[in-house]
């Protein structure tokens, strides 16, 4: 796992996005997978600004969608099929066509959540996947005692996450209890992981994913199992974190050819 400290949130966000932009110009049809909250914001409009200044062509990217709310109506502007598409393909040009994601109002739940994790290994799999970090230490919607070999399935949120999560409707109650998820299994098949944390909200999640032992009690430590995983995190994210020093230093030797 490779830990990069950056000043601020916009500096995460363009060095994640040129990380996006260097894939697609390698691959211009990778898919990445995004997700929402406020979080990785700053990664979609770097990206975009990329994309209108003609450094990077996205016309053939394809996007895809990393958990839902179950229940919400279909074209609710809290689905995160609605929040990825006003926040990430449309900003990059694209259309729906380019996106693929769980469905969320299907009347078979777990019918639908198969069907993603085909979907998902029928395109190939996910070439970039980038994560937030909930303050329970959760990625994705994969709640606390996930468990790491999970697939796309329904989980049951926290009242923590509901709590966090109430700020994007009107009220608490208005906020699904239950969520289609990319299991932790799911997620580790990515070829890189890029997780991003700012504000010190997430400090102590960070510093259990990132320093604490691999433990299902701490969704996000399952990054120390994947071979090709970033956590680009900002200085007040980074303040429970034991290595930081050490972890600056790496960054700061690495050669430019590596990229993230
Ligand atoms: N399902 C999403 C997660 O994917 C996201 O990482 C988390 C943190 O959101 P924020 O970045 O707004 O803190 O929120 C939700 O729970």
């Amino acid at each position: 796992m490779e830990v990069v400290i950056v000043p601020d949130s916009a500096a995460g966000g363009e060095l994640i996005a040129e990380a996006m932009a260097e894939l697609l110009r390698s691959k211009p049809d990778a898919l990445l997978g995004v997700a929402t909250g406020s979080t990785p914001l700053p990664v979609y409009e770097a990206l975009s600004a990329k994309v209108r200044a003609s450094e990077v062509d996205a016309s053939r990217a394809r996007i895809c969608q990393l958990d839902e709310y179950v229940s919400l109506p279909y074209g609710h502007p809290e689905s995160y099929r609605s929040v990825v598409l006003r926040e990430v393909v449309e900003p990059l040009g694209l259309t729906d066509a380019s996106f693929m994601g769980p469905d969320g109002t299907a009347d078979d739940v777990g019918a639908a959540c198969l069907a993603y994790d085909r979907a998902l290994a029928e395109a190939g799999g996910v070439d970039l996947q980038l994560l937030g970090i909930g303050t329970d230490g959760h990625i994705g919607f994969n709640e606390p005692c996930s468990s790491l070999a999970s697939r796309t399935r329904i989980k049951t949120l926290t009242q923590q996450t509901r709590q966090d999560n109430a700020r994007f409707f009107d009220g608490l109650d208005e906020v699904p209890h239950h969520v289609i998820t990319q299991g932790i299994g799911t997620i580790l098949e990515a070829r890189h992981l890029v997780l991003l944390a700012t504000g010190e909200v997430k400090a102590d999640a960070v510093a259990l994913a990132v320093e604490g032992p691999l433990s299902a009690l701490v969704p996000a430590s399952a990054l120390q199992l994947h071979p090709h995983a970033t956590v680009v995190v900002d200085e007040a994210a980074a303040a429970g974190l034991k290595l930081a020093d050490y972890f600056r230093a790496t960054y700061a030797a690495k050669p430019n050819w590596q990229g993230l």
